[in-house]
Formats: structure tokens, sequence, C-alpha cells
């Protein structure tokens, strides 16, 4: 049984949700949804439970609802830092709920990260955040992964000129080693291949257009090889996702936010899921946000949630079956 977090109120979370339960009912995986039950009530049928073990029978005819309360009622686009508490309690005590061994796998609803730093939440998203709740801060890796390529930013949600600073031989290192493990545990891949972006045009060209791959990223990748990865690189960014070289790695290192999820959102905006890999827990998510602009309109695409909630399914399997 999976948990579904809340999310933004005022997001598109809740539309996403109802029609991923509409083509889940029958099928599944089920979940459950922690958060307010009327952000559901009006569109489809729920269920309140009180506990983890009501929520299987109820799924094929009503959306399960472990509630939560809303300080104020949520307006579809008009996100309010009021309700950051409840956005921040449906993660927490999901996340409790898997570590407890009462749900297998935590998919989270977008949330701003806007609204949520306004109310002094310390981290600038889920992902670290996750992995303080789950005792191993430090220790997460973003992957964002779909039908066609997957990728994995080194630094991520800070401005570009800090994401340069942070960039180190050590922190490459660190994210490869989680890349790797999660990929032959999770998914399956026996010795994934890792391609590794440069971070200048053409890689630097030999120092030519500055000297962070001779560096920094090189001496990385060196290492990592001598203990017996497959990693290769430093590759040039404008031309690592081609569907030549796509077809030669199973997961592209980038070294900042936007060079690895600009070509994912482009090729798989709808299939695309985010996964957090480095938690002794499986979380995953759609790759959207909240979409403010369109929340309310009936215009979401549950697309990426659902393939967020097959995932989450799937990758709790394979654990079970490595375990
Ligand atoms: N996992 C998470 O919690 C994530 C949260 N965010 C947060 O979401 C907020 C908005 O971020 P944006 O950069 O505007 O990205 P966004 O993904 O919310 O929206 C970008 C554009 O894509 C459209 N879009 C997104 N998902 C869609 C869907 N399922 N169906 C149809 N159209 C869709 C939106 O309408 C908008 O035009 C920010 O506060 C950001 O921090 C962004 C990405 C992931
Ligand atoms: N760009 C990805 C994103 O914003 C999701 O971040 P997180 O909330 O999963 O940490």
């Amino acid at each position: 049984m999976l948990v579904l977090t809340q999310g933004d109120p005022a997001g598109i979370g809740p539309e996403i949700t109802v029609k991923a339960w509409q083509a889940l009912r029958e099928s599944g995986p089920r979940f459950v949804f922690l958060g307010a039950p009327e952000l559901l009530a009006e569109k489809a049928p729920i269920q309140v439970v009180a506990t983890m073990a009501e929520v299987e029978p109820v799924f094929p005819t009503a959306i399960p609802v472990l509630p939560l309360t809303l300080s104020t009622p949520a307006v579809a686009g008009h996100p309010d830092s009021r309700n950051a508490r409840s956005v921040i309690d449906s993660i927490a005590r999901a996340v409790a709920l898997v570590l407890a061994g009462d749900a297998t796998a935590v998919v989270t609803n977008p949330i701003s990260k806007e609204v949520v730093q306004k109310t002094g939440f310390a981290h600038p998203g889920h992902t670290s955040y996750l992995a303080e709740l789950c005792g191993v801060p430090g220790q997460d890796v973003m992957m964002l992964a779909g039908p066609s390529l997957r990728v994995v930013p080194v630094t991520v949600h800070v401005a570009l000129r800090k994401a340069i600073d942070q960039l180190s031989t050590e922190l490459i290192i660190k994210t490869a080693h989680t890349v790797a493990k999660g990929l032959i545990r999770d998914f399956g891949l026996s010795s994934p291949r890792i391609a590794v972006a440069g971070l200048n045009p053409h890689a630097g060209e030999n120092g030519l257009m500055g000297t962070e791959e001779q560096e920094i990223i090189l001496p990385a990748i060196q290492h990592l090889q001598q203990e017996g990865l497959k990693i290769t690189g430093p590759y040039p960014p404008d031309t690592l996702f081609t569907a030549q070289a796509r077809s030669q790695y199973d997961v592209a290192l980038c070294m900042y936010h936007d060079q690895g999820l600009i070509p994912l959102k482009t090729l798989d905006m709808a299939e695309g899921v985010n996964v957090t890999l480095g938690l002794p827990i499986i979380r995953t998510s759609p790759d959207h946000g909240t979409a403010f602009d369109i929340a309310g309109a009936g215009k979401a695409d549950p697309s990426s949630l659902l393939a967020a909630l097959r995932l989450a399914h799937q990758l709790s399997e394979n654990r079970k079956n490595a375990a």
C-alpha cells in the first residue's frame, strides 16, 4: 500500500490524485491519500479511515483518506502559507508510516518551495527533508527517470553561481556511489553505465573554456573507474542527450539542475518521475510542480503522478525481492 501526500492544497495535487485513483481503482497499485478530505470530496467518492488496516478494501470504491486539517480553506491557484503546516505534516506522517512498515512507499504530490520556506521550513524541497526524516541527512540524491532518459543533478536547488562553487570531486564521487547502489538494488541493473556531463561548453575543450573538467570532474571519474564503476566522461553537455548518446548509458550525472532537467522534461515530461535515492525508504514524485496557473481548471494531466505511483510500487517490490 502506497501513501500519497497532500502536496500544496491550492495546486493541481487534488485533481491529479482523483484522476490517478480513477485510473487505478481496479488495477492498482493502491494508495491512501494523507491530506484534507475536502480537497477531494467534491470530485470523487472518498472514505476517511483511521488506520492503514482499513485502507485496502476501500480503494476500488472510494479514495481512502487519512485526514489532515487545513488552517484555512484552500483556494485553487492561490497558495496560502497558513496551510504550510499541513503540507509539511503530510510528508512527515507519510515517512513515519513507511518507516513503521505500515506502507510500502511514499509518493509525494507537488509542493511550493516558496510557500513552505516562508514559514521557516529549512529545506529546498522534499528531498533533503526526507533524508532528515529517515535519519540519513545529507545522503539523499535526486534522480529524474523517464522512458527516454535518467538524469541526476549533482548540485540541485541552488543559484547557478553557487552550484558551480559547490561542485567538488568528493561530491561527484559520493553522488555516483549512491546512484550506482540505487540502480543496482532498486532498478535491477547489474552494472549501471554512468555518463558524466562536463560543466563548460565543449566540456572545457582542454582548459580553453574552463578548467572544472580537468580539476574536479575528471579526477572523480578516474577514482570511480579504479573502483570498478562503469563511468565515463566528462562529455560535452550539448551532445550528451541525443538519441545516439542516450543509448550508451543508463544515467547521466549532470553538474547542475537544469543541465539534466531540461532534457528530461523536454523528452519525458508526461511520464517523468522524481526518485529519491539514498534513503532507507522508497520515495517517488511526479516530475512537475504545483502548476498554480491551471489549478482548478480541470486541465491537469495525471500521467506523471500515475508513473510515480507505478514506479514506487515496482521499486518496493524489487527491494522486497532483493532483501
Ligand atoms: N516535486 C515537487 O514538489 C515540485 C515542486 N515544484 C514547485 O512547483 C511550483 C511551480 O513550479 P513551476 O516551475 O511553475 O513548474 P510546474 O511544473 O508547476 O509548471 C510548469 C508549467 O507546466 C504546466 N504543468 C505542470 N504540470 C502539469 C500537468 N500535470 N498537467 C498539465 N500541465 C502541467 C503548468 O501549468 C505550467 O505551465 C514551484 O513552487 C516549484 O518549487 C516544481 C517541481 C517539482
Ligand atoms: N526540480 C525538482 C523539484 O523541484 C523537486 O524537488 P523535491 O521537492 O523533490 O526535493
